[in-house]
């Protein structure tokens, strides 16, 4: 008894894998301690601004920067004609395309970047910005993605001239980027012309901004003397940044030096490079002096890089059991004016081919077409693995569509076409090799936790009095953690990601990534990975992110891929710790390694429990006293390449009211159960899983950037685009099943994504189901009130 309840007290101080161990991070911010992008100021600092297009497509016929110049406090007015000797008026963007960094002779979009103004000061920068004249002559814009391929389409690009072949192969259309297609096209097509039953669904995922609390912005200073260029900025993935800055820029790769200090959160829209950044740099070269850009709300939602805007036509094809034979997709993707789209290199559509969900569809074809529009470029995964939402959104409708049609229950549907537990590995039917999963159970523990019989009784009451109650159950499965880098790179680096970690004399450590925390708590949970590994309480490992010049090369945080990816790397650079700990620990004991086991925290001799050396013994060690030929020290480097994407998944269930005379939808009840493989800290999920709820909930309720005829952006401020606060915000409850990854060292899956990728279609089936007894098969995003009221009015209902 002594014994085991000593061994347990151990390793509870620990603080490792599995415990609620409280946010190391949280100390220094809720002081207001924090260092941001605008938190850094330097000696002798300027400051810009951009001046912006009111145009969604114009020529630009002068610019006349010559007020703007004498404008007191004014230091340079930058315009593509001065990046141009550089070659800096263009640059690569991660998609394989070209973006304008300063508008080149034309706009593509509204509020894209025209002019530089570096100044004294942000508000004489801003006045200046007013100063600056450019003439411009309007073009037709083009703002519908379906007409961008019509003959008669005005031409977005003239700098592709003549191009007919993309970075994905063949282009067809001056307005065409790419088509991207996967699976069986002939066998798709054959089970859908003898299928019994078929259904079909046009579905748009709308153009939607992740809203960080801080946007993008950075401090660029560059060293005449020793040729050093510093950039802070705010990045999911600074060593990307090094490389690419280094590329463009022809400045050693060694000499350019990142850091991405905290970050107010990321959400996909800080992995790419943005012009603000190149133009700042360019400045800060040019004058010598360190330049900060920073954008406000507008310039952010307006212009850095959106999310979504998928057009999807769906197709099943089924038994009239409801067994699911096969599905065929094609959507059309809005790319804007520039296909700034952050996704690995061989992947234009991103992950979108996960589109069969959790359903075993033996058959099925998908196929993309990138399309230029003159809106903002980008294309980044907003709290999603590379278009996953996208995927997971069109099946997890489609079913219930199905559902419909054959009068089958929701849930029973799902139960009829999950890919089975004994089935994994599985392969889908689009390539995707999913490692692990147990979907029958999540969704049996979900049903119960409600009562789902009692709801539907109660729903089938409420529809008789004509009120408006919707039922939605979404069974999604996520693929996160890029790599493998057989499969996956950014601009020919391979998404493997690091730890290096060093133990100090006293038994204390520090262990650096290649990732970069934006809010997820690494420092947190990283220091449990290592803890469990090592046997060293997390409260002794600092962890640090971020630093190019101190972190080993990393492929960033987004994707969820921290923990599948760089956790793997902590796990297993604490296992060659371990490793060396162990000969040390033979060597201080003398004793043959094989006589020696480990125990939490220690090399105990087998069978001899009062022998045995402490980690904190073996760090002593490590200083002065080692096996002959040993090197001292005792530090490791991991960079872990997975053999294989993590399969986390999850089944929700949410509840509405709707209000038949206004329209307004009441989230009375969302059920989120998550299965994340091993849980490093359960406290923290639980805020991973509230916080993509909650940007679900925005998306489905509130969020889009829409724009009108001529191209103006309408939803570029909170004042139209929805933030929810904590008044609106529904109450979570959330819930747990472990089904371990496979090949995951300590069986972790990502998480931080699935609550959004899951959450969206939840609320979207709740919200139809409402209307399902009435024969509504879909509804467009986002439910304003406005909108689900026009339905209501459609149907007669607010009679
Ligand atoms: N199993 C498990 C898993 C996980 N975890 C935890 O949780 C977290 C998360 O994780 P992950 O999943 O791995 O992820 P990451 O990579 O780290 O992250 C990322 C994500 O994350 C999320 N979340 C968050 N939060 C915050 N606060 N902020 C932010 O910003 C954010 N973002 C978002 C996003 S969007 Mo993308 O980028 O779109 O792609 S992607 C994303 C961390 O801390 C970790 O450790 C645990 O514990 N366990
Ligand atoms: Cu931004």
């Amino acid at each position: 008894m002594g014994a085991i309840s000593e061994k347990l007290e151990r390793q509870e101080r620990l603080s490792g894998v599995g415990c609620q161990r409280k946010r190391k991070e949280d100390l220094r911010f809720i002081q207001g301690k924090g260092t941001y992008i605008d938190d850094i100021k330097l000696p002798g600092m300027l400051h810009a601004d951009l001046v912006r297009s009111p145009y969604a497509h114009a020529r630009i016929k002068s610019i006349n920067v010559e007020k703007a110049l004498a404008l007191p406090g004014v230091h340079a007015v930058l315009t593509a004609k001065d990046l141009k000797p550089l070659n800096l008026h263009w640059m690569p963007t991660l998609a394989g395309d070209v973006q304008a960094v300063l508008a080149d002779e034309k706009v593509c979009f509204q509020h894209q970047e025209v002019a530089m103004v570096i100044a004294d000061d942000r508000y004489i920068a801003a006045d200046a910005v007013d100063l600056v004249q450019v003439e411009y002559e309007e073009l037709p814009p083009l703002v519908d993605p379906r007409k961008a391929m019509d003959p008669d389409a005005p031409v977005i690009r003239p700098d592709l001239e003549g191009k007919t072949q993309g970075a994905h192969g063949k282009r067809v259309h001056p307005n065409h980027i790419f088509t991207w297609e996967v699976g069986d096209k002939t066998g798709t097509d054959q089970v859908f012309a003898s299928a019994e039953v078929t259904v079909r669904e046009q579905i748009t995922y709308q153009r939607v901004h992740a809203s960080p609390l801080e946007t993008c912005g950075c401090v660029a200073s560059f060293e005449k003397a020793s040729g050093d260029l510093k950039i802070w900025l705010t990045s999911q993935a600074p060593h990307v940044v090094r490389t690419v800055v280094s590329m463009l820029s022809g400045i050693d790769e060694s000499k350019v030096h990142v850091v991405s200090p905290d970050v107010g959160g990321g959400f996909g829209v800080k992995v790419g490079v943005y012009p603000g950044y190149v133009v700042a740099i360019v400045a800060s070269i040019v004058l010598g002096r360190p330049v900060k850009w920073i954008e406000d709300r507008i310039e952010h939602l307006a212009t850095t890089a959106f999310g979504r805007d998928y057009h999807m036509t769906g197709e099943l094809a089924a038994d009239r059991n409801g067994r699911i034979r096969a599905l065929r997709v094609h959507v059309l993707a809005d790319h804007g004016a520039f296909d700034a789209c952050a996704d690995p290199s061989k992947w234009p559509a991103g992950f979108f081919h996960t589109c069969t969900g959790s359903y075993d569809i033996p058959k099925a074809y998908v196929r993309v077409d990138g399309v230029y529009t003159n809106k903002a470029p980008g294309g980044v995964s907003y709290r999603c693995s590379f278009r996953i939402t996208e995927a997971s959104y069109l099946i997890e409708r489609m079913i219930d569509v199905l559902a419909q049609k054959l009068g089958i229950d929701k849930a029973e549907i799902r139960f009829r076409n999950f890919i089975q537990p004994e089935q994994f590995p599985y392969r889908s039917a689009l390539g995707c090799e999913y490692d692990s999963g147990n979907y029958p159970a999540a969704l049996k523990k979900v049903l119960e936790a409600v009562d789902y019989p009692a709801l539907r009784r109660e729903q089938a009451k409420k529809r008789a009095r004509g009120e408006l109650m919707g039922i939605g159950i979404s069974t999604f499965t996520e693929m996160v953690g890029a790599g493998p880098t057989k499969t996956c790179d950014i601009l020919g680096v391979g998404m493997f990601d690091s730890c290096e970690i060093r133990i100090h004399p006293t038994g204390s450590a520090i262990a650096r990534f290649g990732t970069k925390d934006q809010g997820q708590s690494h420092r947190t949970t990283y220091a449990q990975i290592l803890a469990s590994e090592i046997g060293i309480p997390s409260d002794h490992i600092v962890i640090e992110e971020g630093d190019t010049d101190t972190a080993p090369y990393g492929l960033g945080t987004y994707g969820s891929r921290s923990t599948p990816t760089a956790g793997a790397a902590a796990a297993r650079a604490g296992r060659k710790i371990r490793d060396k700990a162990r000969k040390i620990a033979a060597h201080l004991l003398e004793v043959s390694e094989d006589d020696l086991e480990w125990d939490v925290d220690r090399f105990v001799v087998k069978g001899v429990p009062e022998q045995f050396k402490t980690m904190k013994d073996i760090a002593w060690a490590a200083y002065n006293n080692v096996p002959e030929g040993m090197e001292p020290g005792l530090e490791a480097v991991e960079y872990y390449d997975p053999p294989n994407f993590t399969f986390p998944f999850g089944a929700y269930i949410c509840v509405v009211d709707i209000d038949r005379f206004t329209g307004e939808v009441k989230v009375r009840r969302f059920y989120a159960l998550d299965d994340c493989g091993t849980r490093i800290n359960p406290m923290i999920i639980e805020g991973q899983v509230h916080g993509g709820l909650t940007e679900a909930f925005a998306v489905a309720m509130g969020q889009e950037l829409a724009y009108d005829k001529h191209g103006n952006i309408l939803g570029a401020s909170f004042m139209d685009f929805f933030l929810p606060t904590a008044v609106e915000t529904p109450k979570w409850e959330t819930d747990y099943t472990v089904t371990p990854s496979p090949h995951h060292p300590i069986g972790a899956k990502g998480v931080g994504e699935s609550p959004h990728v899951g959450g969206v279609s939840a609320f979207s089936n709740a919200v139809i189901d409402a209307f399902a007894h009435l024969g509504v098969t879909h509804i467009n995003m986002p439910y304003t009130a406005w909108k689900v009221w026009k339905t209501i009015h459609q149907l007669g209902l607010d009679k």
